[in-house]
């Protein structure tokens, strides 16, 4: 056994990320909004839901893959968009992916990233990698973001859905932080041409006039279906939304074709009171069936996560909070908690006492065994 103290629970890495970065960047990352009502439930809700594993079943072979919009994933998680990954670590979102890359596991890039799509996409190669657009209050940038996805290489577009405007976040007033105001996760405004050429036509903006240009377009307030159906017009990419928790909106989503649905309440950090991600999934699940693609995020923390998630109707599940910690230390990081994640996930499947991720159902939690 080796003697290093190697950094395993999240609760450790959470520990080390709170002593190595600033109380504003690590209170952005922690925090949740308001009274962080939904941050906590979004945990209560995995330790409510109970597998129960059967025996004397042959798991000495077993497959974590998945299928995914016709494609095939090597694990049923993918890595959260994480925006301003530089407030962590200087390697940014560059780490993530290359670990990301590595360790094949899918990742979703945030429109506010401190590396351009471009390098992302060139990373990731053929790992599954997704553009999450933070809809742009310019329509022109917009089509030119899901453009720029679309040519470099990107497998779908993931519109967040849940932020008009961003949740009343008390640890950042209190500590009166902003993340973009460091200038951090501006870089795909910065290289894109269609930005640059209408806000920034002489080159001649400072960082600071740069960064108010880019808050003054960041969320789109009156976003509606409409938009959606336009931007299905513009690009053959997949489309999913993300942030999506009331079953009306998933019926919607289906009936407007959309091709994936992430059941997420931001991890806690925008409207605060309400239900935790998992149980909106249960419930939409359970009404839409088999219709859609749904993947949930909010709490996961550990394979078990993972399973109870796919037991009650998720295809898959993001991770965010918990490899944003571990890139305190950059790539090496992130490879040890993907690396974890993917070792817990294959022994916690045998114990299980499922040979296929693809044959996780209701039958192994105990809402289903208890009848
Ligand atoms: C520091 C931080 C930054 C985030 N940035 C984005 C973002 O840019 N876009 C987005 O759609 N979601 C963003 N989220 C939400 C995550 O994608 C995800 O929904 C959430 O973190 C999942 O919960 P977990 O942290 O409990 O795993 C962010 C979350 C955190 C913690
Ligand atoms: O912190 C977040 O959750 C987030 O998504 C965000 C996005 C843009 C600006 C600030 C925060």
């Amino acid at each position: 056994m080796s003697e290093t103290n190697a950094r395993i629970r999240y609760e450790d890495w959470e520990h080390y990320a709170k002593k190595r970065l600033s109380k504003g960047a690590f209170g952005y990352v922690q925090s949740g909004s308001n009274q962080e009502q939904t941050l906590v439930k979004n945990r209560e809700a995995f330790n409510d839901l109970e597998l129960v594993p059967r025996v004397l079943k042959d798991v000495s072979n077993r497959d974590l893959s998945i299928k995914l919009l016709n494609q095939s994933l090597a694990v049923p998680f993918l890595l959260a968009p994480v925006g301003f990954q530089r407030i962590v670590h200087p390697d940014a979102e560059r780490a993530s992916a290359k670990s990301a890359q590595k360790a094949k596991v899918p990742y979703i890039m945030s429109t506010v990233s401190s590396t351009s799509i471009e390098e992302v996409s060139e990373i990731m190669r053929d790992v599954p990698h997704y553009f999450q657009l933070y809809w742009p209050n310019d329509q022109d940038v917009c089509e030119s973001f899901v453009k720029r996805a679309e040519k470099s290489g990107f497998d779908a577009i993931v519109v967040t859905v849940d932020t008009p405007y961003l949740g009343h976040r008390e640890v950042d007033l209190s500590n009166g932080y902003s993340p973009i105001n460091t200038g951090a996760g501006i870089e795909n405004f910065l290289t894109d041409p269609v930005f640059q050429e209408k806000y920034n036509p002489n080159h001649d903006l400072s960082e600071a006039e740069l960064i108010d240009e880019i808050k003054s377009i960041l969320f789109k307030q009156d976003l509606t279906w409409s938009n959606i159906r336009w931007l299905k017009k513009i690009t053959d990419l997949p489309i999913i939304l993300k942030g999506v928790m009331h079953v009306d909106d998933a019926k919607l989503a289906v009936e407007e074709g959309i091709d994936g649905l992430i059941v997420s309440n931001h991890g806690g950090r925008q409207l605060d009171g309400t239900q935790s991600a998992l149980k909106a999934l249960q419930t939409i699940r359970q009404e839409i069936g088999d219709d859609i693609p749904i993947l949930v995020d909010g709490g996961v923390r550990g394979a078990p996560d993972v399973l109870k998630a796919l037991a009650i109707g998720a295809d898959a599940v993001l991770i965010g909070r918990p490899y944003t910690y571990a890139l305190v230390d950059g790539e090496a990081g992130v490879d040890q908690v993907l690396n974890n994640f993917t070792k817990d996930l294959d022994t916690s499947l045998a114990i299980l006492g499922v040979n296929q991720v693809k044959k996780i159902d209701t039958s192994v939690i105990t809402n289903s065994v208890n009848r």
